[in-house]
Order: structure tokens, then C-alpha cells, then sequence
């Protein structure tokens, strides 16, 4: 089946192959339309405590789609992105795309871009402002067409999130940049295009480091950008961006040199696995007392997790290259697990996008620990509703101490609301610990970044239900 899409995304054409199995990680949106419509925000019920068993796909990551996505429109031709997750972040991506005149073809988990007929260079606000990644269109528009008109972005609300980092990157090759009326106006200085420039990062913002890889990749000359962000999905930009004809050198260390070319083809790219998808699964078995596997996972993506759940007690196990195996079922722990403490930190740091499912964890180990969030000042949104579950968590600025769980005590369910992605997710891990019925609101901040993630617990066992609100049904 294929249409077109038509209300303002007459760009996009969406079709699932009939012949492709569905898997729970497998995209096949029946209606098309779901593409960019708004759905009323749905309730999950999760009836605990639950016990988990089995495998699990892992999609691909959110973070790293959604700047590839970006960086296609530096490429002439058509880009091809495979094993793209089908979250709402990237359905809203497309749209930016679609917005600015790219033809978009999404079949399952494929995206085929081609951006030749891009002609504007100010994509559509109500898009940029959803979600984060839609400011970085800025580098790549700059680098193409010599300008770019784009609103301030959203994503979660967890912090202050400037963009002062990505602007005076730009500024150091050769743009313009001024901020009216709540969107950034960047034009080439030179009236010709970007310069290649030396810019050193305050901080190693991951952001940032994209908007400029992208941006130093179309510009004349060289550029050298240091105290850069090491994270995974700085490496598969620098990998789409290197098979697309560009010269990026020093990906995963602190300080990129990129040689600026003048022009860059579509190219095909396999999107990585999820590492903050794969964590979470863990991190599931862990707070159940389960044993599950997982595939595909890249361990060096995800070991700070790892020494952290294996300090607490649980057995991981690497069954082959791809495949890990993580127990915490009683059978195979000792005593029960034990708390310890972390901080977030760039990578090769604890990821913050773990810190909120992490936490929800500790409540439940014995002993008590300390959990630092020094990524986001204001990451602290899960608590206060951990606290309804009989956590027992004292929250000091972006520091908590957690007190594990009282000898004989589990935490009991409750009406929780979701406020952003990662501390939506730690409310669920909490809901299938939680003793009873676990409702939880707000739940479309979850699926901005976890593909079928109810469908996936179903599938490991878990009792999680979600449903539309009479009243949103009714509307
Ligand atoms: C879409 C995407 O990829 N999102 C990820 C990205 O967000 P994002 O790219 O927004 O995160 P950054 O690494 O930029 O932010 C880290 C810190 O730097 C600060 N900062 C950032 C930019 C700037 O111009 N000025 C500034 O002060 C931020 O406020 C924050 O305190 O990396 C974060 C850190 O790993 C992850 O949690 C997000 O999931
Ligand atoms: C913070 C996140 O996303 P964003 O930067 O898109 O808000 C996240 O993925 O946890």
C-alpha cells in the first residue's frame, strides 16, 4: 500500500511491504495519516509486580536517526536510512524535512530522502519546537544554501537548553547569526557560503558538535573543532557524513578535523542500535528480579551500565557478539541487589538519558546511594512521582539520595504522570516492580523515543496496557 500524504506533508510518501513480517520492532503504520496527526494522549496500566522472560529487539537509535535525518540535507540524490525507529521524534523530523520541499519515502523502518528539491530555508516552527534535533537543520542549511531562518527548539524539558554553543560555532565559520523573534537568522557572512574555522567547545555539547560537523562539512577550507562530544551518535553522523563524500577525521576522540567539499551524494546508512533502548531493557530485568536477552547491543555503547548492574548483583552475560543476556532473577543473584552510586557525564560518562530509569532501580536495591545529575540541571521530574510509589528518595538541587527498599516493603502502585521521555520510562520500570495497578498519563512523551515499548513488555511477559481516555475517544 502507498499514499500520499496531503495537509501540509504532501512530500512524504509512506507505504509498508506487505510481505515484511511484523515484528515488534518492525514499522508498518496502517494509517499513513498517523504520520503527523496528533493523537490524544494515551493511559498505560501496568498491573504488577511482574516477572520477565524472553528476547527483545532492539530498535535503532532515536538520537542518531534524527541527526542523519538532518544531515541528508547536505547530500544531492537520495539518502537511504535503514533500521530508522518509528517514534514520534522521527515521524516529526520527516516532517521538518518534508517542510523545507524534501521528498520523503518511509517503508517499515526505511527512510528514502532526497532533498533536491529543497528551496526553503526556514522549516516549519511547529515542528523545530517539538522536539531538539530539529534545530540542527541550521549547520546543514547554512553549509547548502548560504542561509537558514530557524525557530528556538523543544525536547524534554530538563533544563535550560541554550543553543549559545551551536551559534558561536557557526559564527567561527563565517556566519551571521542574529535571534528575532524567537528564531535564530543565520546567513552566510561572505555572501558566498561558510568558511572552514577553529572552535573550541566550552562544554562537550553532542548537539552542537553535530550542528557543526554538519555545517564544517560544506564549508571552504578546513576546520578544526575541539573539546568536541564523543558520544556513538557523534560516530554515525561522522559515518553517514564520511560515505556521503565528506572528510571527517578524529570521530570518538575530543577534537574533529573536517575538510570542507563543496558538494556530497546520498548514500545509504544503517542506523546503530538504541544504547539507551538497550539499557532500559536491562535495567527492566533488573528492577523485576527477571532474566531477558537482547539484541542487537553494542557493549562498548553501554559499559558503564553494565559495571554498574554487575557491581549491584546482576549476572550479565555477552551470549555472542550482538546478543547479551542479563539476569537478576533469584535463581541467579545471591543476595538481592545492592544500590550503588553514579553521576552522569558525557560519554564514555554515565549517560543522563539513563539516569531517571536508573534510579527507579535503586529504590527497590538494599542499601542507599547517591545519584549526581551533572549533564541537566533540572533532570529531576520522576521523583516526585516515585515518591507516590513509596520511594523513598531526598532530592537536593540535581543530587538525590535513595534509600533502597525496607526489609519486606516493594514499592505500591499509583496514578503517576509523565512529564518528559526518560523519567516517563523510569515511571514504567517503577509500575512493573510496583505491587497493583500502576496508571500512568503523559505517555506520548514516552513515545517520542521507545518503538513499541508496551508491545515489547507484553511480549516479555509484562501486564501493561494502553488505552485511550473515554473522553479524548468521545472528542
Ligand atoms: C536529540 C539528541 O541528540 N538529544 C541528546 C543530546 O541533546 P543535546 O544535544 O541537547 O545535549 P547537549 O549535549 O547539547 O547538552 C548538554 C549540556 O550542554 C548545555 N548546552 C548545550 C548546547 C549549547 O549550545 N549550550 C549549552 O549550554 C545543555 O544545556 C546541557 O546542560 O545529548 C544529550 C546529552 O547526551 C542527550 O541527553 C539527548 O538525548
Ligand atoms: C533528552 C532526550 O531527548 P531530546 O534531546 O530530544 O529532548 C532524550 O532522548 O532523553
Amino acid at each position: 500500500m502507498a499514499t500520499f500524504q496531503n495537509g501540509g506533508n504532501g512530500n512524504i510518501l509512506q507505504h509498508s511491504n506487505p510481505l515484511k513480517p511484523l515484528k515488534p520492532h518492525s514499522h508498518s503504520l496502517s494509517n499513513p495519516l498517523s504520520l503527523f496527526s496528533q493523537t490524544p494522549d494515551p493511559k498505560l496500566t501496568i498491573t504488577g509486580p511482574s516477572k520477565l522472560s524472553g528476547h527483545v529487539p532492539i530498535s535503532g537509535s532515536k538520537n542518531s536517526a534524527l541527526s542523519i535525518l538532518a544531515a541528508t540535507l547536505c547530500c544531492s540524490g537520495t539518502s537511504k536510512l535503514t533500521n530508522v525507529p518509528n517514534v514520534s521524534d522521527t515521524r516529526i523530523m520527516a516532517s521538518i524535512l518534508s517542510s523545507l520541499g524534501a521528498q520523503i519515502e518511509v517503508c517499515d523502518d526505511e527512510f528514502l530522502v532526497n532533498t533536491d528539491g529543497v528551496r526553503s530555508v526556514e522549516p516549519s516552527s511547529d515542528g523545530i519546537r517539538k522536539i531538539r534535533a530539529g534545530f540542527f537543520v541550521i549547520g546543514p542549511l547554512l553549509a547548502r544554501f548560504g542561509e537558514a531562518t530557524v525557530a528556538l527548539p523543544g525536547g524534554c524539558d530538563i533544563g535550560a537548553r541554550p543553543v549559545d554553543l551551536h551559534i558561536r560555532g557557526l559564527r567561527a565559520l563565517g556566519a551571521v547569526v542574529e535571534l528575532r523573534d524567537g528564531k535564530v537568522q543565520a546567513h552566510a557572512a561572505n555572501g558566498r557560503g561558510l568558511v572552514g574555522g577553529r572552535f573550541q567547545l566550552d562544554y562537550p555539547s553532542v548537539g552542537a558538535t553535530e550542528t557543526l560537523m554538519m555545517a564544517a562539512c560544506m564549508a571552504d577550507g578546513v576546520t578544526v573543532l575541539s573539546n568536541v562530544a564523543q558520544e556513538p551518535e557523534v560516530l554515525d553522523l561522522a559515518r553517514f557524513l564520511t560515505d556521503s563524500g565528506a572528510c571527517v577525521e578524529g570521530a570518538g576522540s575530543n577534537k574533529l578535523v573536517i575538510k570542507g567539499k563543496c558538494q556530497m551524494h546520498g548514500c545509504e546508512c544503517p542506523i546503530s542500535p538504541d544504547r539507551i533502548e538497550a539499557g532500559t531493557f536491562m535495567l527492566a530485568a533488573a528492577i523485576s528480579r527477571s532474566c531477558i536477552s537482547m539484541s542487537p547491543v553494542i557493549p562498548c555503547h553501554l559499559k558503564c551500565l553494565i559495571d554498574k548492574l554487575s557491581l549491584a548483583g546482576c549476572k550479565v552475560r555477552q551470549c555472542n557478539h550482538e546478543t547479551f543476556e542479563i539476569s537478576a532473577a533469584s535463581t541467579d543473584v545471591i543476595e538481592d541487589l545492592r544500590a550503588f552510586d553514579f553521576k552522569t557525564g558525557p560519554f564514555p560518562g554515565f549517560p543522563t538519558d539513563l539516569q531517571p530509569q536508573t534510579m527507579a532501580l535503586l529504590t527497590t536495591c538494599s542499601g542507599s546511594s547517591t545519584v549526581e545529575e551533572f549533564v541537566f540541571e533540572k533532570r529531576m521530574g520522576h521523583v516526585k512521582e516515585l515518591l507516590k510509589l513509596g520511594a523513598r528518595i531526598q532530592l537536593c538541587g540535581s543530587t538525590a539520595l535513595v534509600f533502597g527498599k525496607e526489609k519486606g516493603s516493594r514499592l505500591r502502585g499509583s496514578r503517576l504522570v509523565a512529564t518528559d521521555l526518560r523519567g516517563g520510562m523510569s515511571l514504567v520500570l517503577a509500575g512493573l516492580a510496583a505491587e497493583g495497578t500502576t496508571e500512568i498519563t503523559g505517555t506520548a512523551h514516552i513515545d517520542r523515543g521507545y518503538e513499541s515499548f508496551e508491545k515489547k513488555l507484553q511480549f516479555l511477559g509484562a501486564d501493561v496496557k494502553r488505552s485511550i481516555p473515554l473522553a479524548c475517544q468521545m472528542a
